[in-house]
């Protein structure tokens, strides 16, 4: 008999007791911001939990990790504490164990419907990075950016590519993006236009958030990389393509990405995804010394992206994707990250890259779907392109256990029009 709560968890919840993801939210609008674990349709306040002395363990007895106003305290605290607050949490949260559960005053203060509150990014994001470690997107974007000819630079299979991207514009689910200006790609011999993007894009992807991190000069051994690894969000890489063809060489990704960056409030840990790890793919050829791992581990998590017009009522699934399509494994980016020396720091964000598959129709953004915006997308009896002003994108994300789901909710963003020129 799987693990039950005394909170009944409706079965296509994203958060029975086997996910317990951790964000930060507001029970009221002047209230400090306090962690907390999603648990059917309620945050559970950690705040209140933390003070009404419930962890109990070692490591968290005593800890003010949870009267913070962000997670960076307990993520640097790593996995041991991290393994503590869930068995405790489970516990508590747990049909058999009366201490919350027969307590209606802390209910009351603890377990606030989620539909009631404010969240927030869960982390102060220090650092983000952002890899490029789906094959089948290297390759179609490659084709689309620089021909057919060798569409996958050399170095791809030996290293995983990645760019800085830019901390102080990633935004929590459901901020409005304003639709970028900049200089977009002239076409021919004609001089580069400036206005408001005319390719604006998603890309679907998920993020790494860090944990302890890594002193100056001491890299992380890529084996035991996974403890660096506190656990997932979804996010949206918003990309301008007409911006980003036209700036990219030689220095890779500028302000064709730097207008915002969207990530999902619940962070699923890597404790609550290891049922449903699964081998990555054989790489070829093998990678050097210092990313050849021990066993090489992916996730099996299902990711869709959806549509909303303005003004339509129901959304369109655009694409079906799957976290298990990656070829360069979380693990590999953060050794990676870290071989010159690099420190990383609690709370940094590493973006996997846009997840693409093999099949048409699990391509991770819309450059890929609508190859470049020659073959458009029909959506609920409309088309599209590139994203239109009043467009609403949805990501969501989850792994199907045996009679309940643990997903990581949705990653939200509506597009507005730009400035005036
Ligand atoms: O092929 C290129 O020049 C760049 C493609 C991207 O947009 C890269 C990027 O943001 C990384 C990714 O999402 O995979
Ligand atoms: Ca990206
Ligand atoms: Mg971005």
């Amino acid at each position: 008999m799987a693990l039950q709560s005394f909170i009944p968890v409706h079965p296509d919840s994203h958060f029975p007791i086997q996910n317990l993801p951790y964000g930060v939210f507001k029970p009221q609008p002047t209230s400090t911001p306090r962690p907390a674990v999603a648990i059917g349709d309620y945050a559970l306040d950690l705040y209140e939990i933390a003070l009404a002395g419930l962890f109990y363990g070692p490591i968290l007895k005593g800890s003010d990790c949870f009267l913070q106003p962000n997670l960076n305290k307990f993520l640097a605290m790593g996995r041991p504490a991290w393994k503590e607050a869930r068995v405790t949490l489970q516990k508590l949260l747990s049909s058999s164990e009366p201490a919350l559960r027969d307590n209606e005053s802390l209910r009351q203060k603890s377990l606030v419907p989620l539909s009631k509150v404010e969240m927030l990014l869960p982390v102060a994001i220090g650092d983000y990075t952002d890899f490029f470690s789906s094959m089948h997107h290297a390759k179609n974007c490659g084709t689309i950016f620089r021909g057919p000819q060798n569409p996958i630079p050399a170095n791809w299979f030996h290293l995983p590519i990645a760019y800085h991207g830019r901390a102080s514009s990633i935004v929590i689910s459901g901020t409005d993006i304003v639709r970028p200006r900049g200089q977009g790609h002239p076409a021919g011999n004609s001089p580069p236009y400036f206005g408001p993007s005319k390719k604006l894009d998603f890309e679907l992807e998920m993020a790494a958030v860090v944990g302890p991190g890594n002193e100056l000069g001491k890299p992380v051994d890529v084996n035991e990389a996974g403890d660096h690894i506190f656990g997932l969000v979804l996010m949206n890489d918003w990309s301008a393509r007409d911006i980003q063809a036209w700036e990219y060489v030689p220095l890779g990704p500028f302000l064709g990405k730097s207008f915002g960056t969207t990530i999902s409030p619940w962070i699923v840990t890597l404790d609550a995804l290891e049922p449903y790890a699964c081998d990555a793919p054989k790489q070829d050829p093998n990678p050097l010394p210092y990313l050849a791992e021990k066993k090489s581990k992916n996730y099996d998590i299902t990711l869709e992206v959806q549509i909303k017009p303005a003004g339509q009522e129901d959304s369109c699934l655009v694409t079906r994707s799957n976290f298990k399509n990656l070829y360069w494994t979380l693990t590999q980016q953060l050794a990676h990250h870290t071989i010159n020396g690099c420190n990383l720091r609690p709370g940094d964000l590493l973006g996997t890259g846009t997840i693409s598959g093999p099949e048409p129709e699990s391509l991770g953004c819309l450059l890929e779907l609508t190859w470049n915006g020659t073959k458009p997308l029909s959506l609920n009896g409309t088309t599209r392109t590139f994203l239109e002003d009043g467009d609403e994108v949805i990501f969501s994300g989850y792994s199907k256990g045996n009679g309940y789901n643990v997903g990581f909710g949705t990653c939200s963003g509506k597009i507005l029009p730009s400035l005036p020129c």
